[in-house]
C-alpha cells in the first residue's frame, strides 16, 4: 500500500491530576491532529516475517514502534502474514508531536486493513494502548479531550487553526519528565466544557524547561508573536497563527540554530476511513 500518512498532534494542555499505583500518571490533555507528519509505506509478506526496510539512528528494528505494532497485531489475531515496512521518518524524535506513536497508530490501522483481520477501532485502540499512551488518540482519529494515561477520549470539536510549530533542535525523554521529583502532580480536574487555552498549562513545560534551557529560549522567542507552549512532554513549542500567511511569516524569522514549521489543524486522521 502506497505512502500512509502519520500525522502528529499538540496537546493543547495538558494537566496532571493524579498518579496511579503503578506509576504512570493521570492526565488530562486536549489532543489536535495536525497536518505535520512522517510516512509509512507497506507490503505484505507471505511468509509471516515482519521486516523494517532501511534505517532509524538510534532505533534497532526490533525496538522501532512500527515493527512491534506489526507484531502485536499479528500475535492478537493469530494472523499468518507478514510485512516489509518503510518508515519516512520527517518529525523530530522525542519532540512531543507523538510521531512514533502515530507511526505505530499508522501501522495498524494499514495492516489490519491490508491483513483483513477484521479488528473495529476500539480494538486497535486497546492494541494500541500497549505501545504507548498517545497510540489510542491517532487510532480514534480526531480532536479529543484525552483523560487516564490519555487513552480515555471524548471528541472535542474545536474551529479550524493554523500554528507554527518549533524544534528547539533536544530531544527530551518522557520518562525523564514524568519522574521528576518538582513535577505537579495534583492540578485540580477541569470539565471539558471549562476547556479554554487562557485558563489551562502544561504541567510538564517548568520541568523540561528547567532542565533543556532551549526549550524555554524556544518558547520565549515565540511569545513574543503569540501565546506559547509546549507540547507534550517536549521538547516542541507551538502557537496559534491568526492564518497561513501569519503563520508563514513567523516560520520565516525563526533563528537558524532551529526548525519550525507552518501547520494546519486535521479535522481527521487521513486513514479515518480504513477502520469501521
Ligand atoms: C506526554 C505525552 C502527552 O501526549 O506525549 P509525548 O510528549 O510523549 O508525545 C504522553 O502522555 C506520553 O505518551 P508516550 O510517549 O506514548 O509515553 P509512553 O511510552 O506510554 O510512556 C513512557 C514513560 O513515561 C511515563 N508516563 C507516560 C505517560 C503517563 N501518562 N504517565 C507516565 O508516567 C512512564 O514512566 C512511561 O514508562
Ligand atoms: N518509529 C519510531 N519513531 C520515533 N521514535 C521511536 C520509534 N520507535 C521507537 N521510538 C522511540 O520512542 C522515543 C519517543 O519517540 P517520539 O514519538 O518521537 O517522541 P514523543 O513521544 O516525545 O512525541 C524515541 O526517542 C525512540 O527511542
Amino acid at each position: 500500500m502506497t505512502d500512509c500518512p502519520a500525522p502528529a498532534k499538540l496537546n493543547l494542555f495538558l494537566h496532571v491530576v493524579g498518579r496511579r499505583p503503578d506509576g504512570y500518571h493521570l492526565l488530562q490533555s486536549a489532543f489536535r491532529l495536525i497536518d505535520l507528519g512522517d510516512r509509512l509505506h507497506f507490503g505484505t509478506r507471505a511468509d509471516g516475517l515482519v521486516h523494517r526496510l532501511g534505517s532509524l539512528p538510534g532505533v534497532a528494528a526490533d525496538d522501532d514502534l512500527v515493527v512491534r505494532a506489526a507484531r502485536l497485531l499479528q500475535a492478537r489475531t493469530g494472523c499468518a502474514l507478514g510485512a516489509d515496512i518503510t518508515l519516512d521518518k520527517r518529525l523530530p524524535m522525542g519532540g512531543g508531536l507523538g510521531g512514533g506513536s502515530s507511526d505505530a497508530a499508522t501501522t495498524l490501522i494499514a495492516l489490519n486493513h491490508l491483513w483483513q483481520t477484521g479488528l473495529d477501532r476500539t480494538a486497535l485502540q486497546e492494541i494500541g494502548l500497549a505501545l504507548g499512551a498517545d497510540v489510542p488518540f491517532f487510532i480514534y482519529g480526531r480532536d479529543a479531550f484525552a483523560e487516564g494515561v490519555g487513552e480515555q477520549l471524548r471528541p472535542l470539536e474545536l474551529p479550524p487553526a493554523w500554528y507554527v510549530v518549533v524544534s528547539p533542535g533536544v530531544a527530551v525523554s518522557t520518562p525523564e519528565i514524568f519522574s521528576a521529583r518538582e513535577l505537579t502532580r495534583n492540578t485540580e480536574p477541569i470539565t471539558i466544557a471549562a476547556f479554554a487555552a487562557s485558563t489551562t498549562r502544561n504541567d510538564l513545560q517548568p520541568v523540561a524547561c528547567n532542565r533543556y534551557p532551549e526549550v524555554a529560549a524556544a518558547i520565549d522567542w515565540l511569545a513574543q508573536f503569540a501565546p506559547s507552549r509546549m507540547t507534550g512532554s517536549g521538547a516542541c513549542v507551538f502557537a496559534q497563527a491568526a492564518g497561513e500567511d501569519e503563520a508563514k511569516r513567523i516560520v520565516s524569522d525563526c533563528p537558524a540554530r532551529w526548525r519550525a514549521w507552518a501547520a494546519r489543524s486535521l479535522a481527521r486522521h487521513p486513514l479515518f476511513e480504513l477502520v469501521d
